[in-house]
């Protein structure tokens, strides 16, 4: 079982994912982020389930531009489906740091990030993301209003003491894929493939670390895979 046998949403209906695409989501998506979602698709065919579901980049391009983000991180960023939605949500002079470990992907969606104007907002970093927080931390570097992480997931604790530090107070750190096509709630001795048992280890630790960290106050959401939004309280 790899990628091709995971279901794409974690609703149970498949029709009602496609009910929520169709109706509220396509007929709003922007012009590029239609074109880097085709791209997508036909150059990695199934694991193009690995880009930000379009509902939840609805969801976070609104929340963006309620929390009138300026400066924001982004660790993970494949063909740039969530890079693209963050760049068009964030205001003229908004500044995002963008950093995956590999730089093809991201040439997939850069040529619709550029003609949608967006380019300039981007500072697209290839490196291996803790390295590079480590030392934005070290140069005293703050005040990020949003973070959205979005890569390895067996790191996110870790990537959380470093973001919690990052972010400014008020400020949000999004985690990904909280809930694992469900399988959080899966019983231990379940049949489950090793790509889901791997990251649902992943990411049980992850969502019992966050609920009892007092510096953030927590939502977690079932959209997309699963996203936990964390607002630093001090
Ligand atoms: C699920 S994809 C990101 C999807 C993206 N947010 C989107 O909307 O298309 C995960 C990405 O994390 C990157 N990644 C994995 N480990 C990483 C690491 N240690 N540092 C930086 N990026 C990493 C991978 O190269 C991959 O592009």
């Amino acid at each position: 079982m790899g990628y091709n046998d995971l279901p794409t949403s974690i609703l149970q209906s498949e029709a009602l994912t496609k009910y929520i695409l169709e109706t509220s989501v396509y007929p709003r998506e922007h012009e590029q982020l239609k074109e880097i979602r085709e791209a997508t698709v036909e150059k990695y065919g199934s694991v193009s389930i690995m880009s930000l579901a379009p509902d939840e980049a609805q969801f976070l391009s609104m929340l963006l531009k309620v929390m009138n983000a300026k400066k924001t991180l982004e660790i993970g960023v494949f063909t740039g489906y969530s890079l693209l939605t963050t760049a068009l949500a964030l205001p003229e002079h908004a500044k995002i740091t963008a950093i995956d470990i590999n730089k093809e992907a991201f040439e997939v969606g850069l040529p619709f990030i550029r003609k949608a104007g967006m380019e300039y907002k981007i500072n697209f970093i290839e490196s291996d993301a803790m390295s590079v927080i480590k030392e934005m931390l070290s140069n005293g570097e703050e005040g990020f209003d949003f973070v959205f992480v979005d890569a390895d997931k067996e790191n996110y604790i870790k990537y959380h003491e470093i973001l919690i530090q990052l972010v400014k107070v008020g400020g949000i750190i999004a985690y990904d894929n909280t809930l694992w096509f469900g399988s959080v709630a899966f019983a231990e001795g379940d049949e489950m493939s090793e790509v889901l048992r791997t990251h649902r280890e992943s990411m049980l630790k992850l969502n019992s670390h966050l609920v009892s960290d007092p510096r953030i106050e927590l939502s977690h959401l079932s959209i997309g895979d699963g996203l936990t939004l964390c607002r630093r309280l001090y």
